[in-house]
């Protein structure tokens, strides 16, 4: 017991010691929340104030929550698989899943991602003829989605406009669909979870006395529904614990409120509220970026957060000439850490937007580094692998209209849009899903169509009594997804896709910790269908495989590394344009945002940024993000100052970073195009033939993408 005291500060003593009562922690980036949340569970158990089965702590990310599980494992003897630790969506959804009747839901009811809500909607406004532009469907999702995180249903929706009467006719239309395919989106677990609760007294009354101590992680952004959720859990007495650091939400947009820090205090009449101060993350001279970036906003709690761990390296700048040149330093500095004997996880790369990723991870691929990605496109999300997971719905769940939809037609069997406009309509009509509706079908959509459901219902019988992987195989081969991959010119990396998902589904194991593969029943599929929802990617191809870690600034709240890269720090993108339009609130949130990322590293940050950037197919021209300007000069190293003749940028001077592509023409170089005249490479693309550079011929002919090869440019 003394061991796990031990190393904790007297502040984060008595955090971990309070007797059982409510409180608030709250304290800047590093400062210990985590480790003190985690050590109290600990104490808990260890002391027999409680036992594993009466604790309930939320993570912010399944990250967070597997490394939390295996701390504890460390810490106290007890068995942590089958606690209740986990985000709030996998907590939500472990509920309903034990009590799906109640919650009105089929035993083997689907989560729907952002990418199959979209779908949802654009399907809805298409069947009650609707103006998708007048009407835009990401806006409605937004619309539908910000609505429940409210707790608010579309019979309790406000409406004060013609506008906004039809928007909430289309969230009903759009509830009701989802009853009729047994599926809940994300917002939806939680908005079901808590009206379960709130109605069901004696389930409520079960849980309310089964948690006896309710923890909270990154409490700064719970949404209001979140925070609900949570009353409504501890109104048996439990009580709760809540660690938060204002400086660090970055939720904003989905509703969180850092006021639920103040209603805390009220609600719970939470006396005790702890600050830790010292920081035992990062070395001096990034804390010191972090609390100068910080300053800069307006609405804060105020901390203080102040390290012993001495100044450490000065933060290292590059400004690159494009996101590819970037990307090439970033990756070239990665192989030199690691070659160095730095491991490749401790190393992050860090971006604003995920659409940021592609570019960095073609160099990693093509430099042969492993990396892993976190969020954005993930695992679950790939096409062949949706495609899997659709038939797999469908085997459990045959009114699932989004599944259907996705693979009715793929690999294609001839049916066409007609058909299944058709099919659409007549569905709408009999207010039932397409599969019930397929019957009704003449003609050829009748036969066509029928032949999906007949494969459907045979991989069904076929598929019975196998167990998890199994159906998968056999699923994967016999729907002719495989064989359709194995015909496709690049269907190899798919074909390893869908192999891998069956190697996921053989190490599955639930939340209660049983080994699903070779439990033969409805049910281990259908757990394994809600994982691969709310998985983050860490099933990835090479799972436990030193892998250098990307991900979204977003994503990397809570965790640490040693070396950290913040790319893309130019104007618009960090801080986002979206979010500085909205004025002075808006960035500073972004301000919280790049806090959270400076915070991440422990002994090395760099900061990157790039002069041009491909970003949704098109070509931006930036400059510096205005947050570089707020870290003091003598913390930072700008690492291309030397260069002479290339062009200057936000005080910056850039160098030629990169090898030579073709012709000896390398990035940084002058050269003359017959027709454009002078101007510099930024940029290069490719290699041999398909060479292609990118050249700013300055204010005539501006910036060009050429093909070496036909370009014919000579160095000057
Ligand atoms: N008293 C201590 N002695 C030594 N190391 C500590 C101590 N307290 C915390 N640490 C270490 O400092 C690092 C940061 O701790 P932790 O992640 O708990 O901070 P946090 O406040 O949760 O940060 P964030 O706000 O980023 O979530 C961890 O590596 C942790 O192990
Ligand atoms: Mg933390």
């Amino acid at each position: 017991m003394s061991d796990l005291l031990a190393n904790l500060n007297s502040p984060q003593l008595q955090a971990v010691t309070l007797p059982p009562v409510h409180a608030l922690i709250l304290a800047g980036a590093g400062s210990g929340k985590t480790r003190v949340l985690t050590t109290r569970i600990a104490w808990l158990i260890s002391t027999n104030q409680v036992g594993p089965h009466g604790v309930l702590a939320v993570t912010f990310t399944n990250k967070a929550a597997r490394e939390m599980t295996a701390r504890l494992s460390s810490l106290v003897p007890i068995n942590v698989r089958g606690m209740w630790i986990g985000t709030f969506h996998g907590l939500c959804n472990r509920l309903l899943r034990a009590h799906y009747r109640e919650a009105g839901l089929p035993q083997t009811f689907q989560i729907l991602d952002s990418a199959d809500q979209l779908a949802m909607v654009k399907r809805l406004l298409k069947n009650l003829n609707i103006d998708d532009e007048k009407y835009p469907p990401r806006e409605l999702c937004h619309f539908i989605n910000a609505h429940k995180e409210q707790g608010v249903r579309a019979a309790q929706a406000e409406v004060y406009d013609h506008y906004t009467q039809k928007r909430v006719d289309i969230y009903a239309e759009y509830e009701a669909q989802c009853n009729r395919e047994g599926v809940c989106d994300f917002a939806e677990l939680l908005l079901r979870c808590f009206e379960l609760l709130q109605r069901n007294e004696p389930l409520r009354t079960h849980y309310q006395q089964r948690f006896r101590h309710i923890l909270v992680d990154e409490f700064q952004d719970t949404n209001k529904l979140q925070y609900a959720w949570l009353q409504l859990l501890a109104g048996g007495g439990a009580k709760v614990f809540a660690v938060g650091d204002d400086d660090q939400s970055i939720y904003r947009f989905r509703g969180a409120e850092v006021g639920n820090m103040r209603d805390f205090e009220r609600d719970y009449c939470a006396d005790n509220i702890i600050r830790l101060e010292q920081n035992y993350r990062s070395h001096g001279n990034i804390l010191a970026a972090a609390n100068a970036i910080i300053k800069n906003n307006r609405e804060r709690l105020g901390k203080n957060l102040w390290t012993d761990a001495g100044d450490g390296e000065p933060i290292r700048a590059f400004e690159a000439y494009s996101d590819i040149d970037e990307a090439r330093f970033i990756v070239d500095e990665i192989r030199e850490l690691v070659r160095d004997g730095v491991p490749a996880t401790q190393c992050a790369i860090l971006y604003r937007s995920n659409a940021q990723s592609r570019v960095l991870e073609h160099e990693l691929f093509t430099k042969g580094v492993p990396y892993k990605v976190y969020g954005g496109l993930r695992f679950f999300e790939r096409q062949e692998v949706k495609h899997a997971l659709a038939y797999l719905r469908l085997l459990g769940n045959p009114d699932d209209d989004t599944a259907f939809l996705r693979v009715v037609n793929f690999p294609t069997r001839g049916i066409g849009a007609r058909s299944l406009e058709n099919l659409q309509a007549t569905a709408h009509q009999m207010n039932s899903s397409l599969y019930n509706a397929a019957a009704s079908l003449t003609g050829k959509a009748g036969q066509t169509v029928g032949a999906f459901i007949r494969l459907v219902e045979t991989l069904r019988q076929e598929t019975e009594k196998l167990p998890l992987p199994e159906i998968i195989e056999h699923v994967v081969e016999k729907s002719g997804l495989a064989q359709h991959y194995r015909l496709e010119k690049e269907g190899q990396e798919r074909l390893e896709n869908l192999d891998e998902l069956i190697n996921a589904a053989a190490t599955f194991v639930d939340d209660d910790g049983v080994v699903m593969a070779n439990a033969g029943e409805g049910g281990a599929l259908a757990s394994f269908l809600a994982h691969a929802s709310l998985e983050s990617g860490e099933h990835q191809a090479g799972e436990g495989q030193e892998a250098v870690q990307l991900m979204s600034v977003h994503a990397a709240k809570g965790l640490e590394f040693d070396i950290v890269f913040i790319s893309g720090l130019e104007q618009g993108l960090f801080p986002h344009e979206n979010a500085v339009s909205e004025g002075r609130e808006g960035l500073e949130e972004e301000r919280r945002l790049m806090y959270v990322a400076v915070t991440r590293a422990r002994q090395r940050l760099y900061l990157s940024c790039a002069q041009t950037r491909m970003l949704h197919g098109q070509t931006r021209y930036c400059t510096a993000s205005s947050f570089l300007d707020e870290i003091p000069t003598e913390l930072l190293l700008k690492l291309n100052k030397k260069a002479a003749a290339a062009p200057t940028w936000g005080g910056y001077t850039a160098t030629a970073s990169s090898e030579p592509v073709a012709g000896g023409l390398r990035v940084g170089q002058t050269v003359e195009h017959a027709k454009f005249g002078v101007g510099v490479i930024v940029s290069t693309e490719g290699r041999g033939a398909d060479a292609r550079v990118q050249v700013n011929f300055g204010g005539g002919a501006g910036m060009k993408w050429l093909a070496l090869e036909y370009a014919k440019l000579t160095p000057v």
